[in-house]
């Protein structure tokens, strides 16, 4: 038999298969990925939003034809996509993140706190001057890898530098999952060479430290101006504005981008996981150790140090991998953790005291 599937093609003469507008949810970010979690019949009662601002009183959350404050939710956070419940607005439920960015609080308690959920990509900016600096970048993208956002290294001031293409080839060194653009943050380059990243649709974030270009970056994303929906102002009791704490602004094109302060105090906690894919080809050295609590310094069967003596990896890489990771061992532990080892000295800082004094 002769099956006709001359019904499954397109008409002919259409061969082009139309661009479809993209929904207002998709604008805002929606993504297969949450579309997956939900039950269509229930979403008629609980439509999706998405949390653009958090104040201190409440959320903005945008939709489908809605644009309003909510009572705050407990676990939200400025990027997440709630199921909207219009009888009790705190009730409403938290989807699924794709990613999301954490810290630990600076208080005894130390609880996790959440930054920005559902980011895309994450802009790591430094200089092509003094602010470079590999161990920070590192650092970066090992935060970037642990909250599951892909990280860019964006190299600004390059026009201020003989030769940028020395800071891209060491930026290039620290993952090979980690692309890395150079150029003049305050020229037309920011637009064209960011764009893969911030098509409609994308949140974006930027990390790096104070004057190396992020807001000079940000303003050339929105040159045409920030798109906010921003009917709503919240006032305090005395009538103030209250500051928003955690905001997504839209550009012109359609993309989400992060400004919160947090993400300044980012620090290394938790990212043990991100730690890893950074210094992927060392930890799977490390695991070829002979001893499994090798601590890859006079030990026989040493892989590490094998690697080291045929020069097939860095030593600098190495030791900023042995900074890192007694780095994030400290910040993991808990405060009991803390507190004994703090005693600990103290006993020990008590007894060298007394001896001098004998
Ligand atoms: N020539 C040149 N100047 C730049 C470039 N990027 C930033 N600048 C300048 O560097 C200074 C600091 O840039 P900002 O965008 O304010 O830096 P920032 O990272 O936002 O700094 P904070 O707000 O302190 O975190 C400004 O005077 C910019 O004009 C660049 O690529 N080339
Ligand atoms: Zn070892």
């Amino acid at each position: 038999m002769i099956r006709d599937y001359s019904k499954f093609l397109p008409p002919s003469g259409s061969r082009k298969i139309p661009k479809r507008e993209p929904s207002s949810l998709e604008k805002f970010g929606w993504k297969p990925f949450f579309s997956q979690q939900i039950d269509v019949d229930a979403a008629a009662d609980a439509p999706p939003v998405r949390v653009v601002e958090v104040h201190r009183t409440g959320l903005r959350v945008l939709g489908e034809s809605l644009d309003t404050l909510i009572p705050p939710v407990p676990n939200a956070t400025v990027g997440d996509w709630l199921l909207y419940d219009p009888q009790k607005p705190s009730n409403s439920q938290v989807l699924e993140r794709r990613s999301v960015f954490a810290r630990r609080a600076p208080g005894s308690d130390r609880k996790r706190q959440l930054i920005a959920a559902n980011v895309d990509t994450v802009f790591i900016v430094s200089s092509c001057n003094k602010d470079f600096n590999i161990a920070r970048l590192e650092r970066y993208v090992a935060l970037a890898f642990e909250a599951q956002v892909t990280p860019v290294i964006v190299l600004t001031k390059a026009d201020l530098c003989d030769n940028p293409e020395a800071y891209v080839k060491a930026a290039n060194t620290i993952s090979n999952r980690v692309l890395v653009e150079a150029l003049n943050a305050l020229s037309e380059e920011p637009n064209a060479r960011l764009a893969p990243w911030c098509k409609p649709g994308q949140t974006i974030a930027f990390l790096g430290s104070s004057g190396v270009g992020k807001s000079t970056l940000v303003n050339a994303l929105f040159r045409e101006g920030i798109v906010d929906t921003a009917a709503i102002r919240e006032d305090d009791s005395k009538g103030r504005h209250t500051t928003t704490r955690r905001q997504l602004h839209f550009t012109a094109e359609g993309c989400a981008v992060l400004d919160t302060p947090g993400m300044r105090e980012l620090q290394l906690t938790d990212v043990e996981a991100g730690i890893a894919d950074v210094f992927a080809d060392i930890v799977a050295l490390a695991r070829q150790c002979r001893f499994r609590d090798c601590r890859h310094d006079s030990e026989p069967g040493c892989a590490i140090q094998g690697a080291l003596e045929r020069d097939e990896i860095d030593p600098d890489r190495l030791a900023r991998w042995n900074k890192l990771t007694a780095e994030e061992r400290f910040n993991a532990s808990s405060l009991a953790e803390r507190k004994t080892a703090d005693k600990a000295l103290h006993k020990m800082i008590n007894a060298i005291q007394q001896k001098n004094r004998k």
